[in-house]
């Protein structure tokens, strides 16, 4: 039996214990809620994302000690939104993922510093490149929750661990293929969440479908030039893990992103778009980390400017997006 740590309470968190368990990993769940624990071991699921799906307790060891869980476990599972991490972690040496393979499946950066998640795991616990793993492609919790077919892309410096790391995940209605593009899937994963916002922004200020689809082939260009700076090597964007993330992201009832974006087009302010919502936005945060990260690059990113100036500068959506329909193409 593989051993797995995963960290985080949340959907993605849940949707990824469900997957694992149910192909027999151990799985050794650290949440940070003792009563979320006590409902999980009382009840068999999560009592705050995801409460339809049922585990093994045989197999899923749900428990709020972070240290005791990852020396459990060979492979460590990173789930909590971006914003968290530094706070999740903050109890755990610079040692204590010597040997584990560290897998983020999270889509989001390091807003402190701007930096990957696998850059911050580098810098501060020394995890190489070839012990880092990327969960990534358009995959929501809620659908796999349901056991609709789904696609994940594993992003990695070492196609053996990626390997090892699919055939975990496979079955029935997931299917995992590895990708030797790491940073270029965890960037796209963390810029698809800021255009979703923009949709979303969109949205609620009543544009189309007609307007939505001219934005989010734009920002395929946008992402494509900023990647293209940032680390230029060959890759194929129309990918499931890049331009189907994004997809899914734009268009799903079910993107965090989106319906974020959507609050704020009909007049939300961020604090009561934050509040409504049980979920977090990541692009939220990555707008900014990308904002400043474009300081040095100087791509031309009008769609993530326009959000940046909405969320941070507070200019109206309304006025914002007249500058940015005349950009677009
Ligand atoms: N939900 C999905 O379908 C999905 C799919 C792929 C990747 N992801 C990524 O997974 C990561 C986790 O997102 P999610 O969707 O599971 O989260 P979520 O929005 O479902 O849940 C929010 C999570 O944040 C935690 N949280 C809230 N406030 C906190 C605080 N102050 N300190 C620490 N933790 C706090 C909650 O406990 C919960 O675990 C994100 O990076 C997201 O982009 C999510
Ligand atoms: O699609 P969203 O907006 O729910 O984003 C959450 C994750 O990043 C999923 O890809």
């Amino acid at each position: 039996m593989e051993k797995v740590a995963v960290l985080g309470g949340g959907s993605w968190a849940t949707a990824i214990v469900k997957i694992l368990s149910e192909n027999k990993s151990q799985i050794h769940w650290w949440m940070r809620n003792s009563n979320d624990v006590q409902h999980l071991l009382n009840y068999k699921h999560n009592p705050r994302y995801l409460s339809q799906v049922s585990f093994d307790l045989h197999y899923v060891k749900p428990s709020t000690d972070i240290q005791a869980v990852l020396a459990a476990a060979d492979w460590v599972i990173l789930a909590v939104p971006a914003a968290f991490v530094r706070l999740a972690l903050a109890d755990l040496k610079e040692d204590a993922f010597k040997g584990k393979v560290v897998v983020s499946a999270i889509k989001g950066m390091i807003p402190e510093d701007n930096v990957l998640i696998t850059e911050h795991m580098e810098r501060k616990y020394h995890v190489p490149n070839s012990h880092q793993l990327v969960i990534a492609g358009p995959c929501h919790a809620e659908e796999v929750a349901l056991e609709k077919q789904s696609y994940l892309t594993i992003g990695s410096h070492d196609m053996a661990t990626a390997e090892k790391f699919c055939a975990l995940l496979r079955n029935r209605y997931v299917k995992a293929n590895p990708l030797d593009d790491l940073d270029g899937i965890e960037y796209c994963a963390v810029m698809k969440n800021i255009i979703a916002m923009a949709c979303g922004i969109a949205r609620g200020l009543n544009y189309g479908d007609n307007f939505q689809a001219v934005l989010v082939s734009n920002a395929m260009f946008e992402i494509e030039r900023f990647l293209d700076a940032i680390m230029p090597i060959h890759r194929v964007l129309s990918g499931s893990a890049y331009l189907g993330d994004l997809l899914v992201t734009a268009y799903s009832q079910f993107s965090r992103n989106r319906t974020f974006g959507n609050m704020i087009g009909r007049g939300y302010t961020v604090k009561s778009a934050q509040v409504e919502m049980n979920m977090v936005a990541e692009g939220y945060y990555a707008v900014q980390s990308i904002f400043e990260l474009n300081k040095h690059f100087k791509v031309e990113m009008p769609i993530t400017n326009a959000v940046y100036h909405i969320l941070y500068e507070r200019i109206a959506p309304t006025m914002e997006f007249e500058i940015l329909k005349d950009k677009l193409k």
